[in-house]
């Protein structure tokens, strides 16, 4: 598909799968990851070609918004009311994606539980830190046990503790869904990811594994599993991005 916003084109005939397990979009400032993020959420349209979610093809309007119902979605930044306490916040996540009024609490406990933010359930929006909101809002991402996850640079803003915890907690998300992450780190992606789609100015300049992508620079093969083959971390997933994308380094 293609996107343009005006004469910039953001994407440019991407061709893409993601299938269940959590792929990695890795790509400079710029790339087209958010963009690509909007068009799996149903936010946003391809100006021609075509996105097929959760098997529906090319969904028309009443089909999307029972897609919808199936996504979780973590923006790079997201609206909240500052005055929803931390668990009327999920509730109401979940009431947007139609979750049942019996079951809306305790789905929204559940996620909140999932990222260690049930203690602070009566707490304020507006009083959270940034590390605290952005638990929040992979809870309410999750609040309707979606088949697809979106999540925009999730661990930005994250203390290394709460980072390491973060990763943990995709990787279980992957086992049930299919998880699509945007990040600009590079150790996000050698700890969570099972296969990566690298984004440069709109194109797509790799899909494949990790330990594909680490193998890049060698021009070899990987080792089954990344195991007997080159040591999978962030700094061979960094070599094997700059490999592709020239002097644009990621975070590690
Ligand atoms: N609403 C918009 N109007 C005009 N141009 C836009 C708009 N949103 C994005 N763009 C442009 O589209 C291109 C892709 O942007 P996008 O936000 O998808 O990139 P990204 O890879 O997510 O970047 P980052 O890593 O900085 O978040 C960029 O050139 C950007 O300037």
């Amino acid at each position: 598909m293609t996107v343009r916003y005006g004469s910039t084109i953001a994407l440019d005939e991407v061709s893409l799968e993601f299938p269940s397990g959590v792929t990695g979009l890795l790509g400079p400032n710029g790339a087209g990851k958010s963009t690509l993020l909007s068009l799996l959420s149903t936010a946003r349209r391809p100006k021609s070609g075509t996105v097929t979610l959760l098997g529906d093809e090319a969904p028309g309007r009443a089909r999307i918004q029972r897609l919808r119902q199936r996504i979780g979605v973590l923006p790079q930044s997201f609206g909240f009311y500052p005055r929803f306490t931390v668990l009327e916040f999920t509730e109401y996540a979940a009431w947007l994606r139609k979750v049942p009024a019996a079951q809306r609490r305790e789905r929204a406990f559940d996620a909140l539980r999932l990222v260690q933010m049930e203690k602070h359930a009566d707490r304020k929006m507006g009083a959270l830190s940034g590390g605290m909101l952005r638990r929040v809002g992979i809870a309410q991402a999750m609040v309707n046990e979606p088949a697809l996850v979106l999540l925009d640079e999730p661990t930005v803003g994250l203390d290394p503790a709460q980072r390491v915890g973060f990763r943990t907690l995709i990787q279980e998300l992957g086992a049930r869904s299919a998880v699509v992450m945007s990040t600009h780190l590079a150790e996000d992606v050698a700890h969570v990811c099972d296969r990566v789609a690298v984004l440069i100015e709109g194109s797509v300049r790799f899909t494949g594994t990790v330990a594909e992508l680490c193998a890049l620079p060698d021009g070899g093969a990987p080792g089954k599993d990344g195991k007997d083959g080159k040591e999978i971390d962030g700094g061979a997933v960094e070599a094997g991005y700059l490999h592709l994308a020239g002097t644009e380094a990621v975070a590690t």
